[in-house]
């Protein structure tokens, strides 16, 4: 990479902004069910605090649109983080925790942090300007430091402020361990990947990840829909979808692609049965449905059913590389994990094939179906590995300084 690394820099007594990505997967009542994000970037701030560096940790959770949500304060991390980080901190060293990211406050802790503390600020997307790219705001995160850290890889394909705007204001920008090491993984596996390649794209972020569909069929050999993005197609394609989730001003975009597809000699397999359910909910009356008739209008589709769980299981087990983003139906809700299990099972069956799985839902889902051991690469990043693997530049890596 010929981009600035921490490892590069001189931290020592210096204010080091990092910026991870902490959207960690939370329980209704506000437990963290996965914590793989967390995980993964404890090396780069054990780095940093072991050169004595005064660590300030920055990062969004959700998505609560520019307004101050309690669900989704960044507070309940600062408990997981002490205990991650314990065999770095002192015994009576705790992680300080910011209300704001930016005012008076964070500055203060932030100016007050001793070499070897750790600061964490609260969710950066209370903040409208975050999303806005707003340079007045990056520039006020940028007070915080001395030198800046992007270590959210599963955020650098966001222009924000706290991933492209801040790097304006700040004399360096460098990559942290985890981006460096996902960057680096993701480059090479997919250079020249092993034939069959096999994408299968799930979850609920459509129109984050109908476009990469588009770009990503020039590169694999096939293409496994599920989750709730498959209903989009099946509107597209005529098929009335009930109740089920759908980007109605995505139907364009979903035809292109199954045309392309078709032109490409691309297999294109969407769900051919469904699991319905009369509502969102764990307690939901649900029934198998197959075929290309309207479903009934007051059911929804919340997983993929048990003929294309064989259909999806035989094309991975033929693959000799898989990427995988998003979950095949609301795997976090018992009744509706099947799908996303049997997919995580099937692709661990495959030993022979380089398996790339990510997203925070979606290895969430991996680890609770008990194979995430069989898989080659864990990504932390779900649309940046989607965009990273479709060639694009991702705004939050081109800004950091060049070596
Ligand atoms: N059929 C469906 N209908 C509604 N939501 C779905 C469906 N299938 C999956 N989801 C939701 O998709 C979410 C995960 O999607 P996404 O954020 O795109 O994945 P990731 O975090 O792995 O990138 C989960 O919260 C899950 O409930
Ligand atoms: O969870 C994330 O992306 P992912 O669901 O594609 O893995 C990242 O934290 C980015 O979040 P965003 O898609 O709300 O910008």
């Amino acid at each position: 990479m010929h981009k600035l690394s921490i490892r590069d820099l001189d931290l020592t007594g210096k204010r080091v902004l990092i910026r991870v990505d902490f959207n960690v997967p939370l329980s209704k009542e506000g437990t963290i069910t996965d914590d793989t994000r967390i995980r993964e970037t404890i090396p780069t701030i054990e780095y940093a605090l072991r050169r004595k560096a005064r660590v300030i940790l920055a990062a969004h959770l959700g998505r609560p649109k520019g307004k101050h949500v309690d669900a989704m304060s960044l507070r309940p991390v600062v408990d997981r983080l002490r205990s991650l980080l314990d065999h770095v901190l002192d015994p009576d060293e705790n992680v300080a925790f910011a209300p704001d990211c930016v005012g008076p406050v964070a500055i203060e802790l932030a100016d007050n942090l001793e070499p070897g503390q750790t600061l964490l600020l609260e969710n950066l997307r209370f903040h409208a300007e975050e999303e806005a790219n707003d340079p007045a705001f990056a520039r006020q995160l940028a007070q915080l430091c001395d030198i800046y850290v992007n270590d959210a890889f599963g955020a650098a394909h966001r222009a924000h402020a706290s991933t492209e705007g801040i790097t304006h204001f700040v004399a360096q920008s460098a990559a942290g361990l985890l981006m460096e090491k996902e960057l680096n993984y993701l480059g090479k596996a997919v250079a020249e990947p092993n034939r069959p390649f096999v994408a299968i794209i799930g979850g609920a972020k459509v129109s984050d990840k109908i476009e990469v569909i588009n770009a990503l069929l020039n590169k694999v050999d096939a293409l496994l829909i599920g989750g709730a993005m498959a209903y989009t197609f099946l509107n597209a394609q005529g098929q009335t979808t009930g109740k089920s989730l759908v980007e109605a001003d995505k139907y364009d975009i979903a035809r292109a692609a199954l045309e392309k597809a078709e032109a490409r000699e691309v297999k294109f397999l969407l769900p051919v049965d469904h699991v319905l359910a009369d509502k969102f909910g764990a307690d939901a009356k649900t029934q198998i449905f197959s075929g290309t008739k309207p479903f009934p209008a007051d059911l929804m589709a919340l997983d993929i059913g048990p003929e294309t769980i064989k259909l999806f299981a035989a094309e991975i087990a033929e693959a000799a590389t898989v990427v995988w983003n998003g979950p095949m139906g609301v795997a976090e809700l018992a009744p509706f994990a099947k799908g996303t299990n049997a997919v995580a099972k099937a692709l661990a069956k495959n030993e022979d094939a380089i398996s790339i799985v990510g997203g925070g839902d979606s290895v969430a889902a991996l680890h609770n179906s008990g194979v995430a051991d069989k898989i080659t690469h864990i990504s932390t990043g779900g649309g940046a590995s989607l965009e990273f693997l479709e060639g694009k530049t991702l705004p939050g890596v081109a800004t950091l300084t060049d070596k």
